[in-house]
């Protein structure tokens, strides 16, 4: 699975959010951060990808081996945990992830085995029989990476998956995401807030800042002073923790 964007134009009504953005291809087996400052069109850029934002102009491609996809393969294929969860109808967690494993229509499947393995895996199994409308924001949010993971898609966008998350279970979902594609046809596309934790789990990092693409990089090489400053308006130093760059503002 690959992600390219070519001269890519987004917008709502007649401001134009994204302007005539290009990357990619995004390569299989990484985890791709996408970050930026508020209102940069990191959540646009994912509604497009997912299918969900038509673009003013240009393309989202999203291929396999070279062929494109198109119409239902490409809806089988993405997977997207968008970043305002509905709390929604009276379903319990196990309900809603059962709906979602049943959607993937394979008949080798079993969706029962799937959605009790992807709740253990999340460490959500004494949450199966509540409601989600009555779960707290972190418990819900656990609850919508399974919807997802349980399709086991072959591209995940996640926006910002971790922003209603205690410590533990941040690098633990980001941990999975990562075993998820290491190595595999798979790609995941995280928006996420947290400079330290995309260092720490993303081989790639897309900069989004007021709707350009300002780098395309590893953690590494994109995690500089100068360039924080230009995105973030702050002067931040960058540590280095056995080559994982940890960014500190002062
Ligand atoms: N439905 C909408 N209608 C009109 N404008 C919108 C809509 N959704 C987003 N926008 C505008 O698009 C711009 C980019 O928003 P977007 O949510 O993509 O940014 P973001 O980088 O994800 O921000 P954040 O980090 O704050 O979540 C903002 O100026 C926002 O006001």
């Amino acid at each position: 699975m690959t992600i390219r964007a070519d001269n890519l134009t987004v917008s709502y009504g007649r401001v134009t959010i994204l302007h005539s953005l290009s990357f990619g291809p995004l390569e299989p087996g990484n985890v791709v951060g996408l970050i930026g400052p508020n209102a940069a069109g990191k959540s646009t850029l994912v509604k497009t990808i997912a299918g969900i934002k038509e673009p003013a102009e240009g393309s989202v491609t999203l291929s396999v081996d070279g062929a494109e996809l198109v119409g239902k393969q490409k809806v089988q294929a993405v997977g997207y945990v968008p970043q305002d969860l509905l709390s929604s109808a009276s379903l319990t967690a196990f309900e809603s992830i059962m709906v979602s494993a049943r959607r993937r229509g394979d008949a080798t499947w079993n969706p029962l085995e799937r959605s009790a393995t992807v709740m253990e895996r999340l460490g959500i199994t004494h949450l199966a029989g509540r409601l989600v409308s009555d779960m707290s924001g972190g418990q819900r949010q656990l609850v919508a990476m399974a919807q997802m993971l349980v399709r086991e898609p072959d591209i995940m966008l996640l926006d910002e998956p971790t922003s209603a998350l205690d410590l533990r279970h941040q690098v633990e979902l980001l941990q999975i995401i990562r075993d998820e594609v290491r190595g595999s046809n798979r790609l995941a596309l995280v928006a996420i807030h947290d400079l330290n934790l995309a260092a720490r789990y993303c081989d790639e990092l897309l900069v989004l800042k007021a709707g350009h693409v300002v780098a395309h990089d590893t953690p590494h090489a994109v995690l500089q002073p100068d360039l924080l400053e230009e995105v973030y308006g702050i002067r931040a130093r960058v540590l280095d923790d056995a080559g994982v760059p940890v960014v500190c503002p002062v």
